[in-house]
């Protein structure tokens, strides 16, 4: 029998936390950020942390999903079992999705795919059948149907807020913590917005999300409401009961006021100093509402049972794909953003295949000619020059612009990072040795380099490795710094391996002392190379033309003696270069690594 996909969550969660606190150290000294904060999450229940501009709702939310470890402590339980929150791991986290108050999603594709690229990533266990099935059912019940074929970048503001819940709501978790999901919508959306929280509520889900400031109307579809101010919870209880709790502490609200702007400001102090009196009230439990009825219809119920008979053992509703699906899933979506944005490929191809045709024409003949060899060694060094630019300032970028996405995404469980990072290396390195290759080959023939082609494929193979290597080098910048300090950091490093290269200081007139910096640049192992390959190997004599009357470098191993390249050292140059390279990514993967740790 196959599995049937269902909206209802298979276990249901009731958050308990005790004595919460969360300081930072700044350059004045610790802050104390929470105070220490106590309170009860029960599913079923439509929870909003509220409270002014700085009271520390999304520090508790961070602190709760364990999205924020470091300067916490407290303790964390759910369902009342009693075991301690570990540091860095929450019980739940695996149960439970963060939908952050941005809502980053890739701009190109388009709802429906998204929904199904998410399903195939969090869910095993369905055929595609059942999971086109479960994407119909979402997208009908959060209103997306009719937006499933509009790319993210084309939806309103309501409709990515939609979108973002959607996507988590796939793989159905019990637990939702959702940071300011109302923020940039108009007073409908909002509406509708905070109804959906509360029906996926009532389907015995926990949920709880951050809000600022909002109308009467939306206050009171709350079923708890956690009140904070300065970092202190002032009230835990029902929305409805809040003028009581307010007027049992002798702050009345005017008639006709709505309750919420008249809490917040009671918190903010307009009618004085009342924080510590309003906490010392708030750990009374007598304000907290009715847990409500799960509604659970017939039809669900039934879809219940065929979960239970296939999940009676299984701590979550679906099995998670292997690491190797995720993979082909990642490289999906890469082939398709690959596709879509012709400015990553087909743009970078052209300019590629122009630059070697411009140069092909100003450096023409540069290859079989005695007397035009310096004109030739430029060119070497401009091709180096110019594949390493425009290697690494992309790669610099390419890690900040997609780091809130990944952030967003591994923080809830989609995919490993290693997996994520090997999907791009994937399409990242076969694209860098294309693009070189339309470079080198356009260049190489119309320069008239020598028509061998052992030398052409090393000198295509010195030029893929600059490349690559430059690109690793600026994904290692982007993931250390951020993306204006990084263009120009990389173009500093760039200017001063371009000194280091050999061809504005010959490795000849260096001292041993500087010579030794030359190990430090891409262009002196390449320049060293594209040599060898171009003059080395018992290249015979070049011609000199008729019309000069001499020519210094008919000899190639003159030239390469002048030059201070007269070792066979191609091979040595391919390896270190390689070795770079694989050295730079294995680190920009550990700073990427370590960056989204730090979030
Ligand atoms: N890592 C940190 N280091 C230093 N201060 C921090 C840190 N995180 C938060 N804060 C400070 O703690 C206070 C609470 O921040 P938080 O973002 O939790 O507030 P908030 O209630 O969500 O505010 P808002 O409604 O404006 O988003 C703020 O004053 C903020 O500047």
């Amino acid at each position: 029998m196959e599995k049937r996909p269902s909206l209802v969550p298979t276990k249901r969660f009731d958050i308990l936390f005790d004595n919460i606190t969360f300081e930072s150290k700044t350059r004045k000294g610790v802050k104390q950020i929470i105070k220490g904060v106590s309170g009860k999450f029960v599913s079923g229940e439509l929870t909003v942390i509220m409270g002014p501009s700085g009271a520390g709702k999304t520090s508790l939310l961070n602190i709760l999903t364990g999205y924020q470890v470091s300067g916490t402590s407290g303790t964390i339980k759910c369902n009342g079992s009693g075991s301690k929150r570990k540091k860095g791991s929450l019980q739940y986290k695996k149960e439970s999705c963060y939908i952050l108050q941005d809502d980053n999603l890739p701009p190109l594709f388009t709802v429906y795919e998204m929904m199904m690229m998410a399903s195939n990533l969090k869910i095993a266990d369905l055929s595609k059948k059942s999971k086109e099935y479960l994407i119909e059912e979402i997208l009908n019940n959060l209103g997306l149907s009719v937006a499933r074929n509009t790319k993210c970048q084309n939806l309103s503001g309501g409709q990515r807020k939609r979108l973002s819940v959607a996507l988590e709501l796939v793989d159905n978790p019990p637990i939702m913590f959702l940071d300011e999901p109302t923020t940039g919508l108009d007073s409908s959306s909002t509406s509708q917005c905070v109804q959906m929280l509360k029906e996926l509520a009532r389907g015995g889900r926990t949920i709880i999300c951050t809000i600022h400031q909002p109308s009467a109307t939306i206050y009171s579809m709350f079923d708890h409401v956690y009140m904070m101010a300065q970092g202190k919870c002032v009230y835990q209880g029902a929305a409805t009961n809040t003028v009581a709790y307010l007027s049992s502490l002798g702050f009345c609200c005017p008639q006709y006021h709505n309750p919420a702007d008249y809490f917040l400001e009671v918190v903010n102090q307009e009618y004085g100093d009342y924080t510590d009196y309003l906490a010392k009230a708030a750990n009374d439990e007598k304000w907290r509402g009715n847990v409500p009825i799960i509604k659970v219809g017939k039809e669900i119920a039934d879809i219940q049972k065929d979960i239970e008979v296939y999940d009676s053992n299984s701590d979550k509703s679906y099995k998670t794909p292997s690491e190797w699906t995720k993979f082909k899933v990642l490289l999906g979506r890469q082939g398709t953003q690959l596709h879509r944005d012709w400015t990553i490929s087909q743009l970078k191809l052209f300019l590629h295949l122009l630059v070697g045709v411009f140069l092909g024409v100003f450096f023409q003949n540069a290859g079989d000619d005695a007397s035009k060899v310096i004109n030739n060694l430029g060119l070497c060094m401009i091709g180096l020059v110019y594949l390493s630019y425009t290697s690494i300032m992309p790669a610099v970028l390419k890690f900040p612009s997609e780091l809130a996405i990944l952030r967003k995404e591994k923080f809830n469980h989609w995919y490993k990072l290693s997996t994520y990072y090997i999907a791009f290396l994937v399409y990242d390195i076969p694209l860098q040795m294309i693009f070189s290759t339309a470079y080198c080959t356009t260049t190489y023939f119309m320069s008239a380099q020598p028509y061998e082609s052992f030398r052409f494929f090393m000198v295509l193979l010195i030029q893929i490795l600059v490349a690559l290597a430059s690109s690793a080098f600026g994904l290692f910048l982007g993931t250390v710094v951020n993306p204006v300090n990084g263009t120009f950091f990389g173009a500093i490093a760039l200017a001063v391996m371009i000194v280091l290269g050999g061809f504005l200081i010959l490795f000849t007139h260096m001292s041993s002392y500087t010579y030794f910096f030359t190990y430090a640049s891409f262009f002196s192992w390449g320049l060293e190379g594209m040599m060898q390959a171009l003059y080395g190997y018992n290249r015979p004599e070049l011609p000199c033309p008729d019309d000069e009357d001499y020519c210094h470098y008919t000899s190639p191993k003159v030239l390469l003696s002048d030059v201070g390249m007269t070792k066979q050292n191609y091979w040595f140059d391919v390896i270190w270069l390689l070795v770079v390279c694989c050295a730079l990514r294995l680190l920009a993967f550990c700073t990427l690594r370590r960056q989204l740790k730090a979030a």
